[in-house]
């Protein structure tokens, strides 16, 4: 969640009691903070009461703001954001501070009006540090993202990756040019909704009864909401207005937990009138989650449904955007590099052949393909930002004073470009990553695209997997052109104001089939 841009999506309608009320409340809390005599990181010019807010671009993306800042004013910033403070560190040895040798002082997070409302104040990423946060986190490692469990969907991954192919190549029929956007975001929520509750809501041509198609619309209702809704409110700058509700947001968020609520407590009580041995049988999240529940030797044991329903939701919106961007990035990186497609095509066809389908197993096997999704996570990593953490109490970050309650994030979007870290920053190169010790696993503090520490994605795995498998069955699959002429360095990578890396501009691209689908699909 990005606070910093969702903050700004209100900006054009604050009024002149915000800020009369406000500028007291800033006030209190900056006097405070003098008095303190805290030595606070340097920023940008501010403005009374709405601090920074004004001085965030209503269209650039906050980690590209966020990177500008820190060219300017050094490693670490401070932000008045309304209310609250947040520091936005962009060096690789502060990051390293923050989420491993000082992770216990960090790692803590805030609510907001989203978290209390549409997550019922139940869910974990916004859970601060603390036995609530430890319980939900290991049911969440241990019980749903396990690898045991990530094995046990992988034909239904296999199967759905395979669908969103065939449908490509279906769309690009007589040189048609294919967006993949839509579908890739599609194939994203049905393999995790497969894991979660064993449904799919995408691309099904019929649906077997009216109760199902139901489901479907309501579930694609559901998704076009939350991706919609900004995830920020007045109330979230300025806690003492939230009562007032002056911008309808808290309304807003009641209706989406209404939305959510009527969709997921229909899918726990189907669920729970299933017999244990289908449950048993299947185990899918919410098989888990409800076995959890009545397990009397389980800590989870007794657990709400409304923590049952935070932990789905955190999964949805943790696990889907992030997933399909970074694919989209990666085919718009090999649409500009010929070069480096043919190679990818080449490493495939020599390790896998064209005999078979591509599978989960044979993705180590690849190197240089790993080295390519290892380059496209440098370059438009899925999320430019952590989430934001929160200071458990007074520290120090870079020689600053970093007071109780700041929020704190790490620009990985920024780390990753450092030339200080990366000789030709701005170059892609997959070679870089050619018999580098570096990885995606967190343990090494110059590239971190998951995170570390007690709040690394715990998606992790699953992220790699969806990723790089579904690249790998396009490259084998599918031959890809430029429409109209256009040359490789013709695709545009500006990136839209939002949340995460998306392109401003979604590619279009010419596929044809590289291999009969139907032969392959037997194999
Ligand atoms: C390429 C895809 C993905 C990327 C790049 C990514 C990256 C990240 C990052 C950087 C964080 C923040 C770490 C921090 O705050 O220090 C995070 C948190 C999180 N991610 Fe992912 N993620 C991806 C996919 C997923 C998937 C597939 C899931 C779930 C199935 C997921 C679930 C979560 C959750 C629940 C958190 C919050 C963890 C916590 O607060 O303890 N992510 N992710």
């Amino acid at each position: 969640m990005d606070v910093a841009l969702t903050a700004r999506s209100w900006l054009g309608q604050y009024y002149v009691e915000i800020i009369a009320i406000g500028a007291a409340l800033v006030a209190v809390l900056l006097s405070r903070s003098f008095r303190r005599g805290y030595k606070l990181p340097p920023g940008p010019p501010k403005w009374p009461v709405v601090g920074h807010l004004l001085s965030l671009s209503k269209t650039e993306p906050a980690h590209l703001s966020f990177t500008k800042f820190a060219e300017q004013y050094g490693p670490i910033i401070l932000l008045q954001l309304g209310g609250f403070r947040m520091a936005i560190v962009s060096s690789a040895e502060l990051e390293k501070e923050i989420l491993e040798t000082h992770d216990h002082l960090f790692a803590s997070r805030s609510s907001n009006i989203f978290s209390d409302v549409v997550l019922y104040g139940e869910d974990m990423i916004f859970a601060p540090l603390g036995d609530r946060f430890r319980k939900l986190r290991k049911i969440c490692v241990v019980e749903l993202l396990n690898a045991k469990r990530l094995s046990q969907f992988e034909d239904s991954r296999k199967d759905e990756v395979l669908k969103a192919v065939t449908r490509t190549l279906e769309d690009g029929r007589g040189g048609t040019p294919v967006r993949f956007d839509l579908k890739l975001s599609e194939m994203s929520f049905n393999i995790m909704t497969r894991m979660m509750f064993t449904k799919v809501y995408y691309g099904q041509k019929m649906y077997k009864s009216d109760k199902e198609g139901q489901e479907s619309n309501d579930f694609h209702r559901l998704m076009a909401t939350v991706t919609s809704v900004s995830t920020f409110g007045i109330g979230d700058c300025f806690p003492f207005l939230r009562r007032f509700d002056f911008d309808g947001y808290e309304k807003q968020m009641r209706g989406l937990r209404f939305q959510f609520d009527s969709f997921l407590d229909n899918v726990i009580a189907e669920h729970r009138g299933q017999s244990a041995d289908t449950r048993k049988e299947r185990m899918d999240f919410v098989d888990v989650l409800l076995q959890l529940q009545s397990d009397k030797n389980n800590e989870a044991h007794g657990v709400s449904d409304e923590v049952v329903k935070a932990l789905l939701i955190d999964m949805l919106i943790g696990g889907t955007d992030t997933a399909t961007n970074t694919i989209l990035w990666a085919i718009a990186m090999f649409m500009r590099h010929p070069d480096v497609l043919k190679k990818l095509q080449d490493e495939l066809e020599a390790v896998v052949g064209m005999g078979r389908v591509v599978e989960e197993a044979d993705l180590e096997s690849l190197p240089y393909f790993k080295a390519f999704c290892y380059e496209c996570l440098r370059m438009h990593p899925g999320a430019p930002v952590t989430v934001p953490h929160t200071a458990v109490k007074d520290t120090q970050l870079g020689g600053y004073d970093i007071p109780q309650d700041t929020r704190v994030i790490v620009n990985i979007y920024a780390i990753n470009r450092d030339p200080k870290l990366w000789p030709q920053p701005l170059e892609f190169n997959p070679d870089r990553f050619i018999n580098s010790p570096l990885d995606h696993k967190g343990k090494h503090f110059q590239f971190r695209p998951f995170g570390t520490g007690r709040r690394m994605c715990p998606g992790m795995n699953l992220a790699m997997i969806l990723f790089q498998l579904t690249l790998a069955q396009l490259l084998q699959t599918c031959n890809f052109s430029l429409p109209n002429g256009m040359k490789p360095e013709d695709v545009n990578l500006e990136e839209k104001f939002s949340a995460t890396t998306q392109m401003a501009h979604p590619l279009e691209v010419i596929v044809t089939p590289r291999v009969d689908i139907s032969h392959v699909l037997k194999a």
